[in-house]
């Protein structure tokens, strides 16, 4: 079984075991299900730098990238950093994330913020809302065109946006649809952890204009964002160049401030 089979089949039971634990009528009840989510699509649209930066703590491919932050310290350092929204990885078996990062990070900045996970079931959407994510990700390659309809739609109806991430062209002609906000093209394939930004060049001029662009992982230059521009990029996601500092925030900063010159 590859690395991302094994997440998944984890994930299932991980969904299965809360869903019969905390219904779905309990997570209607927190406060934050009220709340009006924020636009990462129209904070891209609008940036010339096009950050979303990330936390993760650790990952199948790198092992420990750092483990000693504080999820709203990063949080406030890279809201002050200038960047577009921000990435909250909530998976905790292979990503060492927990949905209590996420609701800190809610806790502490108004940026757009992402909900970073395999999902599989409606229920994790209705998490995302109630732990305060804006977005959530899709997955193309672990779900049928089928089930990204079903949950985009139902993210849309509880005011989410939704950005999808594809890693060749068979995802890509698979996925598109009204109900998707923006268009990831992961330079990392999830199966074998090889990384090239080539994936995002090739894969560009297949995305129509309508959906954002936003080119995820490998990413840690100032150029690699300038060439990836003139692709029609508008949004880049970087966790590990910042994450794996003792300062993601400064990180962050000293980086936007780079593509500003
Ligand atoms: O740390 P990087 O190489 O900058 O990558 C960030 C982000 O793109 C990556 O964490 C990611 C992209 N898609 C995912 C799906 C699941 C888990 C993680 C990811």
């Amino acid at each position: 079984m590859n690395i991302l089979d094994k997440i998944v089949a984890d994930k299932r039971k991980e969904v299965d075991l809360k869903k019969s634990l905390i219904p779905i009528s309990q997570l209607e009840t927190s406060v934050l299900m009220k709340r009006t989510t924020a636009s990462l699509a129209a904070a891209l649209r609008k940036s010339n730098t096009g950050i979303i930066a990330e936390h993760k703590r650790r990952s199948p491919s790198k092992s420990v990238i750092n483990q000693n932050l504080n999820v709203q310290d990063v949080a406030k350092g890279y809201a002050d950093a200038g960047v577009c929204g921000m990435s909250v990885l909530t998976d905790g078996k292979y990503f060492g994330g927990s949905l209590d990062d996420l609701v800190l990070a809610r806790a502490s900045v108004d940026i757009p913020l992402l909900r970073k996970e395999f999902i599989i079931d409606e229920y994790q959407i209705m998490e995302a809302k109630a732990y305060g994510a804006d977005v959530i990700l899709l997955i193309a390659a672990i779900l049928s065109r089928e089930e990204i309809k079903t949950l985009s739609e139902s993210a849309k109806s509880l005011g989410l946006e939704v950005l999808l991430e594809v890693h060749n062209e068979e995802e890509l002609q698979k996925s598109i649809m009204p109900s998707l906000d923006m268009l990831g093209v992961n330079n990392r394939n999830l199966k074998t952890f090889e990384v090239s930004l080539d994936t995002s060049k090739t894969l560009s001029e297949q995305i129509p204009d309508d959906f954002v662009k936003v080119s995820e992982s490998g990413i840690s230059t100032i150029g690699a964002i300038q060439e990836l521009k003139e692709f029609g990029y508008q949004g880049f996601l970087i966790g590990e160049n910042f994450m794996k500092t003792d300062d993601p925030g400064a990180s962050a900063k000293i980086f936007i401030d780079g593509l500003k010159k």
